[in-house]
């Protein structure tokens, strides 16, 4: 696309990795470049080279690659106080990363100047104007982020003004207005900004906010109304503290609802939210605007029946433009309409009404007023929908199971031994089986294994991928009741089983039968 009127810069690896638990290594750094350089963002920032080696790596392997779409920038701040621009170490190592653009922080706001840096403000000026005129010489797009402008602005506006004039004088292509604390309200983001392009002119200013008053997107989206023309943010909004401005988010914004294009293809956009908290080891956040597995998710009955007819009584865009979809959960919550569209999906059809939706729907909200969740549990709910309907066929008649534990000794002298016996009937045939696990529910595991396997050779397809437990009602200490959770997957698909117990045994084992009956019902159904 031709230079839109916005255009997005990345700084994920750079301010996102200044973020708790951030981290990438060098090749992750390359891989999500790569990405961000596909998806159509305009700048990178790879990192601080002045800082550590592996920043200073990437940008060697940076310049080995073609980039399609995205200009590369190096990351530094202004020379030193009281040393030459030519002598300072850091600035040399910019120059040495060979990107074609470079972004330099600088101080604006007094405070900072004078107890922070120990220098005059007229030094300050100095080392502004000097960095600069350095790196434009030098051939370099130069971006200058004006840190705590708005802060600055506030206390002192004329002195802030000086900052970024300074700036502009000495050649900078652009200056970067840095909500640093990310305290700031919209409606003073967008006073100083444009008092800022009165001062040094339209095309000239960009917005990097901080979202510490949760208001990063935001402040960003104020700056552009008033005539910012970059927006400087990170994927999935990491960054130092409570993070920066989501670039996600304002992609979204400014595409879908600004009517302000900044990149061709929007339907990538959860694609690289994903892709990006996959390298960075991070969970994905679910609630995360546009791209979260929820949101587009309908819980609640009133909604899932409305959005059935019409997708926008509930849901502000189409989730499709973003690579997202529509989700229908179940709970205590749901009506018949999400037992509808639920046992569509499953190949059942039926009408609002039918008998067979009111039994599925009860049983739900009985089984959940125990203590069952199906919301991430969906094998259980075909197993539910199907035993209400009559068309389940159990894998096997359990007569008994027991399992034991068993420690001997103290410290590292002693020994565990755990232990289970399984005794079932399958298809009639007898079967007792003996199995050792590190723990109870792994030596059931095994057991139940053991015994199965002479009938339904897949079993051994399924691996448990996850198991969690959650007490019901605390308050009763060890005699609470206990809801497990089993995530298992085949390597082909993933699915979520559900077990309520006052026993925390029975709970896992009633999980793990559900897990093993929804894989083998599916393939004996084929
Ligand atoms: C708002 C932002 O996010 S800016 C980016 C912040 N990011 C980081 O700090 C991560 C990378 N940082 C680092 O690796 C290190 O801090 C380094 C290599 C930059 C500096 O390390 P050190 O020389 O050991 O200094 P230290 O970190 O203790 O202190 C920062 C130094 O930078 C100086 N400094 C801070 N801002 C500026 C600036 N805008 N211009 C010039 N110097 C600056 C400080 O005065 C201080 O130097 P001094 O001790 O000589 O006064
Ligand atoms: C430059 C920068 O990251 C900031 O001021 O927040």
């Amino acid at each position: 696309m031709s230079k839109p009127r916005v255009t997005l810069y990345d700084t994920t690896l750079r301010d996102g990795t200044q973020g708790t638990g951030i981290s990438f290594s060098m090749l992750d750094k390359i891989r999500v470049a790569e990405k961000l350089d596909e998806f159509g963002v305009h700048y990178i920032e790879g990192g601080f080279p002045g800082s550590n080696p592996k920043d200073a790596e990437f940008f060697n392997e940076a310049k080995k690659r073609q980039w399609k779409n995205a200009k590369i920038s190096a990351f530094g701040a202004t020379r030193r106080g009281r040393m030459k621009v030519e002598d300072d170490p850091q600035v040399r190592i910019l120059l040495e990363a060979e990107t074609p653009a470079v972004t330099i922080v600088g101080k604006t706001w007094p405070l900072q100047v004078t107890e922070v840096l120990g220098v005059s403000l007229e030094e300050n000026l100095a080392m502004i104007s000097e960095t600069v005129a350095y790196l434009k010489k030098h051939g370099r797009e130069v971006l200058y982020d004006a840190e705590h402008f708005f802060d600055s602005f506030k206390d002192d506006p004329k002195y802030s003004l000086a900052t970024v004039k300074a700036a502009h004088d000495a050649g900078a292509d652009l200056v970067v207005l840095c909500d640093t604390n990310g305290g700031t309200l919209p409606e003073f983001v967008a006073k100083a900004t444009r008092a800022v392009i009165e001062t040094i002119g339209e095309g000239t200013v960009g917005i990097h906010t901080h979202n510490d008053s949760g208001l990063g997107v935001a402040n960003a989206l104020a700056a552009i109304a008033a005539g910012a023309t970059q927006v400087q943010g990170t994927i999935n909004g990491y960054g130092e503290r409570v993070g920066n401005c989501d670039l996600i988010t304002v992609a979204a914004n400014l595409q879908l609802k600004l009517d302000t294009p900044v990149v061709n293809d929007l339907t990538k956009l959860r694609e690289l939210s994903l892709f990006v908290d996959e390298l960075a080891n991070v969970p994905h956040n679910i609630r995360a605007p546009y791209v979260g597995s929820a949101a587009f998710t309908h819980k609640g009955g009133q909604h899932v029946h409305a959005v059935q007819k019409l997708a926008s009584s509930y849901e502000h865009v189409d989730p499709v433009l973003i690579g997202n979809e529509r989700n229908i959960t179940i709970s205590d919550m749901s009506g018949q309409s999400n037992v509808i569209v639920k046992a569509e999906k499953l190949g059942f059809q039926f009408s609002k009404g039918a008998p067979e939706v009111g039994k599925i729907l009860s049983e739900v909200k009985r089984l959940e007023a125990e203590g069952y969740e199906f919301e991430a549990a969906e094998g259980s709910f075909e197993l539910l929908v199907r035993r209400q309907l009559g068309v389940s066929r159990p894998l096997f008649e359990l007569q008994e199971y027991h399992c034991s534990f068993r420690r001997s000794g103290s410290g590292e002298s002693g020994w565990n031994k755990c232990e289970a016996t399984v005794k079932l009937r399958v298809n009639g045939t007898p079967e007792y089986t003996v199995a050792e696990g590190d723990g109870p529910v792994n030596a059931l595991d095994a057991a139940l294994r053991k015994a199965l396997r002479p009938f339904y050779p897949k079993i051994d397809e399924v691996q448990l991928d996850d198991y969690k437990v959650r007490i019901i009602n605390g308050q009763q200490g060890t005699a609470a009741r206990t809801r497990v959770l089993i995530d298992s997957t085949d390597g082909e698909t993933s699915w979520g089983t559900v077990g309520v117990s006052d026993n925390i045994i029975e709970a896992s084992w009633l999980a793990l039968v559900d897990s093993f009956e929804f894989k083998l019902g599916r393939e004996a159904r084929g």
